[in-house]
């Protein structure tokens, strides 16, 4: 099945979701962060694109559901502080909903200018992203702004979305405003797309640019069977992953780069695109404290579902701690107690990771098998 105007659609909302949550930053004010029930923060740029990607995808595809990071319970409060915040958001969905198109985009889907949506429409956009998930159907997945606390540092964050059919990501484009193009050249050009169709392989283009205006530049994993020339690509927050536990790993497999420390699923781009020192790169995800299910926190679907595609057909294989895939088919998460951290490489070495992360478990007492 081609999956061709799925993959524009989630590259032209990407895309405008990008140029939406650029322009949010440079107008960020104090108020316009809330902090959610788990203490993560959100902003304006997270519901406004959610709203955005939402109302595209249902404009194209009415039938479809879709699992989305955020809700607009917050929104829809009848105080000074929820007005102003969703009024804020109204505009910038709007904005960028009826901006024409760029050269290359399908006018199939477009909302388009003088289309503006309502408050009601756009909170219920919002709101489509409460499907619970699940084994079967057609499933869109969206994490408006992935790495809300990179975002926020002016730092890496990413615009994601993924089309799951049947438990299986089929598409999935990851959009990153402020990642440069070529990672060993920082003061170079910044902002890229990266996007994967099942069996069509993994690309990249500027985010300035359109498949259809310049061709995708196709990447791939380094293929590498030498474990000590790896690059380890980890959170930037040492709350969200183990840190000691990851440079437990890099030293049993003789690593000596340093690790790249960067929020969101960029991290998932710069492994499908070889970034560090040409010997390719790992994926290196383990929970803070317990694992399995002690684990002190359960992965959520929308934070892995594009990256995992764009590492597989980039070359790559992606797992748990104990070799066992994702499964994208248990609602909005990973699955409480079945799931074991992420673990993402070049197909050469990924044995050879999982054989140093069953042996640092080891020395640190902990054990794979399910308790
Ligand atoms: N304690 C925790 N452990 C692991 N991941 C966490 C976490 N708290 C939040 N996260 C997730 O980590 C994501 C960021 O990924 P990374 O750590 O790779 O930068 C967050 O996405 P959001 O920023 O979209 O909320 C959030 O879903
Ligand atoms: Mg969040
Ligand atoms: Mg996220
Ligand atoms: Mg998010």
């Amino acid at each position: 099945m081609s999956y061709s105007k799925e993959k524009e659609l989630a590259i032209s909302a990407v895309r405008r979701a990008c140029g939406l949550t650029s322009s949010v930053f440079n107008r960020l004010v104090q108020n316009e962060k809330l902090v959610k029930g788990d203490k993560s923060p959100v902003t304006v740029g997270d519901f406004s694109a959610q709203a955005l990607i939402s109302a595209m995808i249902h404009h194209a595809f009415p039938s479809d559901v879709i699992v989305g990071e955020e809700d607009a319970a917050d929104l829809r409060l009848d105080t000074s502080e929820s007005t102003s915040l969703r009024e804020r958001i109204v505009a910038l969905a709007n904005e960028a909903l009826t901006q024409p198109l760029v050269d290359g985009e399908t006018a199939e889907w477009e909302i388009g200018p003088g289309k503006e949506q309502t408050s009601a429409e756009l909170l219920d956009a919002i709101d489509r992203g409460n499907y619970e998930g699940g084994r079967t159907g057609r499933m869109w997945c969206i994490d408006p702004i992935d790495g809300t606390k990179g975002f926020l540092r002016a730092d890496q964050y990413a615009v994601c979305l993924a089309l799951i059919v049947d438990s299986i990501v089929q598409v999935g484009v990851i959009g990153c405003p402020n990642l440069p193009l070529d990672l060993s050249n920082p003061s170079g050009e910044r902002g890229c797309i990266f996007f994967a169709v099942r069996g069509e392989g993994a690309f990249q283009i500027p985010i300035t640019s359109s498949p259809s205006i310049s061709p995708p530049t196709k990447i791939q994993i380094p293929l590498t069977s030498d474990t000590s020339k790896l690059t380890f690509l980890e959170s930037f927050e040492s709350a969200h992953a183990s840190h000691s536990t990851a440079s437990a790993i890099a030293s049993l497999l003789g690593v000596t780069n340093p690790p790249i420390r960067m929020d969101s699923q960029a991290k998932y781009g710069c492994l499908a695109r070889g970034d560090g020192n040409g010997g390719g790169g790992v994926y290196m995800r383990l929970p803070v404290s317990g694992l399995g299910p002690t684990a002190s926190y359960i992965e959520k679907i929308w934070d892995h579902a594009p990256g995992s595609l764009l590492v597989e057909e980039a070359g790559g294989i992606i797992s748990d701690a104990r070799g066992h895939p994702l499964d994208f088919g248990l609602g909005r998460t990973l699955g409480k107690g079945e799931n074991w951290g992420v673990i993402a490489t070049g197909k050469d070495v990924h044995a050879k990771v999982l054989e140093a992360v069953k042996k640092a478990f080891e020395s640190e007492g902990k054990t794979l098998a399910k308790a």
